[in-house]
């Protein structure tokens, strides 16, 4: 039985919370972890889980409408923001300074809908389908399951389960883990679905990036050659194609899939600044630009997205993995 080996007081932002450290009688301390409950703005309760090592690289804060986010720092300089609503990532800055991610101005934070910008899960539906458009991944609170920051490089691991809200739309049990990992000018991101059901499920899904950029200077590289399904005049009846360009660029509006894309694109966003985005076992892509659908932002960013969009198939016990690493290059 773990018995209270103390007690102390974190500064959460500007919440005072007094967390207990309950420890079992030898144990490296390293290896102890903090368990802080705090009770924050809006009445929004927050749980870390964030191991007492990695402090100085991660930890928690109170984001926009009171919702817990979790802070990434390196002492290389680099910064990373991801709210536990939707698990997305809403903020990365590379070692420099500038946010490379963009956060739509109709952002809401009201823990109601989902985060409209930055890194958002579609999952366990990309869409259109018969669920809500991208599934209920992004509209969800994950958990803080863990956290780490070896060699300057902090990360931390969410966690999404099945609840009785999951299971209405979708009667399956699963489990979610998200790791994302900030380094110096990168920032990977891991994604392991497994099927903790007896029966057998499938599922499509995406991070749905958007990336900070100038619209008429913004261009992909990396696509030519791929099978793709446009969505555009009409997202519920895609017309096959084969994309013929080296460069792709968003002079009106762009929503396309792209079916076995390369694993490594190449995004010049038109503000100055090239990224690779890098996958293992994100099989397609989607490019999407909502033009004058979205007057007053569109300009300013383009979604490149890994995905995977063919459906998958698990069955009890099987997991499914795929990684993510966008780099300033
Ligand atoms: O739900 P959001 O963030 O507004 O994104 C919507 C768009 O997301 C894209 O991924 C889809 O390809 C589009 O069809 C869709 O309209």
């Amino acid at each position: 039985m773990a018995s209270l080996a103390g007690s102390f007081y974190l500064l959460f932002d500007s919440v005072l919370l007094e967390s207990r450290l309950s420890s079992s009688a030898q144990v490296d301390a390293d290896q102890i972890k903090l368990f802080a409950s705090a009770t924050l703005r809006g009445g929004v309760r927050a749980s870390a889980n964030l191991k007492s090592d990695t402090s100085l690289g991660v930890r928690t804060a109170e984001g926009n409408g009171g919702l817990p986010k979790v802070l990434l720092s390196s002492v290389r300089g680099s910064e990373a923001e991801i709210y536990l609503f939707g698990a997305c990532i809403t903020s990365w800055k590379p070692a420099g300074g500038k946010d490379l991610l963009f956060l739509r101005p109709d952002a809401v934070f009201n823990g109601q809908k989902p985060i409209s910008g930055g890194i958002p899960h579609c999952f366990p539906q990309f869409g259109p389908g018969p669920m809500q458009q991208h599934g209920f991944a992004r509209n969800l609170e994950w958990n803080l399951l863990d956290s780490e920051n070896s060699r300057d490089e902090p990360a931390v691991t969410l966690k999404l389960e099945d609840s009785l809200y999951t299971r209405s739309m979708w009667d399956f049990g699963f489990q979610a883990l998200y790791k994302v990992r900030l380094q110096g000018k990168s920032l990977s991101t891991s994604l392991t679905i497994t099927n903790t059901d007896l029966k057998p499920f499938s599922f499509t899904t995406a991070l749905h990036t958007y990336f900070r950029a100038s619209i008429s200077g913004a261009l992909v590289k990396g696509l030519k050659g791929c099978r793709t399904l446009n969505k555009d005049p009409d997202p519920t009846n895609p017309v096959e194609g084969k994309e013929e360009r080296d460069v792709v660029t968003f002079p009106g509006f762009v929503d396309c899939i792209y079916l076995g894309a390369s694993n490594e694109l190449l995004l010049e966003n038109g503000l100055g600044d090239t990224l690779t985005i890098k996958n293992t076992d994100w099989p397609d892509a989607v490019l999407w630009n909502p033009n004058t659908q979205m007057e007053s932002s569109y300009r300013e960013f383009v979604c490149v997205e890994n995905a995977q969009i063919g459906v998958v198939q698990m069955e009890p016990g099987q997991s499914w993995v795929a990684e993510q690493h966008i780099s300033l290059t």
